[in-house]
C-alpha cells in the first residue's frame, strides 16, 4: 500500500519507519510543504491508499477538511482538536470518506481503557484522579488519552467526578496514572510508554485496516481487529 504521512515530527517520522518495515510505500509531508493544507489537492490525495496525520491541533483541522472533502481514507492520531469532531464526522459522512481518529493507538492504552472501566465499577465511591505527564513540547493539555480515560471511567459509572492533572517534564513519551482513593486505601493504575513505537505501530495497522472502507470510527472501537 502507499501511505501519505502528514508530520515529520517525533511520531510522524516513526510512523513512516514502521510503515516501511511493514512493506508499504510512504511519502512524508511536513509543515513547509503543506501550510494550510496546500499540498492536499484531490489529484495528489488520489495517489494514496490512506493518509495518516500526526501534526498539531491547529494544522490537523485544515488537513482533515481537505482529506475528508476529497473522500480520502484518513487516520488521525493528532490530539487536541475535538471541538471540531462533530463537523469532521459529518463532513466524512457527506463525502463518503473513511475516517478513523483516536487518542492513544498503543495496545497499552487500549488495555488500560478496559481496566479503567472495571475499576470504575468495582470502586464506585472512590475519588478518582488522572495524572498525565508528557514532554515539554506537547501542545495540548490534558492529553487526549487522559480525556479518553475519564470518558471510559464515567461511561462505566456516570456519577464519578474525575479530576485530571497535567504535568510537562523532559522528553516523557507518555505517562498516565489513574488513582482511586477512599478513606481506607488507594488504588493506582499506571501506564508508562517506553517510547512512541506502540503508537506508531497502531497507527500503521489502523491505516491498513481503513483502506477501502467508508465510514467514521473511533480507534478503540476497532482496535481489537488490528
Ligand atoms: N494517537 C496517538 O497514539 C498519539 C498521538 N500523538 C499526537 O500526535 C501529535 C503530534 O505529536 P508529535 O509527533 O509528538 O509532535 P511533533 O511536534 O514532534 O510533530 C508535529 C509535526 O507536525 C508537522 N506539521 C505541522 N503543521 C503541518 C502541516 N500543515 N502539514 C504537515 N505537517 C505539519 C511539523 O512538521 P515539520 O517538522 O515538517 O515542521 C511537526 O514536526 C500530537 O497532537 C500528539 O498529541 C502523539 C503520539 C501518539
Ligand atoms: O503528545 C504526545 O506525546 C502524546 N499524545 C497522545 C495523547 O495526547 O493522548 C498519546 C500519547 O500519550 C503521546
Amino acid at each position: 500500500m502507499l501511505f501519505l504521512v502528514l508530520g515529520r515530527g517525533k511520531t510522524g517520522s516513526l510512523v513512516a519507519d514502521v510503515a516501511h518495515e511493514r512493506g508499504h510505500g510512504v511519502r512524508v509531508v511536513g509543515e513547509e510543504e503543506n501550510r494550510n493544507a496546500a499540498a492536499l489537492t484531490g489529484p495528489f490525495l488520489a495517489g494514496f491508499d490512506a493518509v495518516i496525520d500526526f501534526t498539531t491541533p491547529e494544522s490537523v483541522v485544515s488537513n482533515m477538511r481537505a482529506c475528508l472533502a476529497n473522500g480520502a481514507h484518513m487516520v488521525v492520531g493528532t490530539t487536541g482538536w475535538y471541538q471540531h469532531l462533530d463537523d469532521m464526522r459529518s463532513l466524512a459522512a457527506r463525502r463518503g470518506a473513511g475516517f478513523l481518529y483516536g487518542t492513544g493507538f498503543s495496545i497499552g492504552v487500549q488495555a488500560t481503557l478496559r481496566v479503567a472501566k472495571e475499576l470504575a465499577k468495582a470502586a464506585p465511591h472512590y475519588r478518582f484522579t488522572i495524572t498525565e505527564t508528557h514532554h515539554t513540547d506537547k501542545k495540548d493539555a490534558p492529553s487526549g488519552t487522559a480525556l479518553s480515560l475519564r470518558q471510559a471511567l464515567q461511561a462505566a459509572n456516570p456519577s464519578l467526578q474525575v479530576e485530571i492533572v497535567s504535568k510537562r517534564e523532559g522528553d516523557v513519551a507518555g505517562l498516565h496514572v489513574i488513582e482511586a482513593v477512599s478513606e481506607n486505601d488507594r488504588i493506582e493504575l499506571k501506564l508508562e510508554a517506553f517510547s512512541r513505537r506502540g503508537f506508531a505501530d497502531g497507527a500503521v495497522r489502523a491505516a491498513e485496516w481503513i483502506v477501502g472502507k467508508t465510514g467514521v470510527w473511533e480507534f478503540s472501537t476497532i482496535a481489537s481487529e488490528l
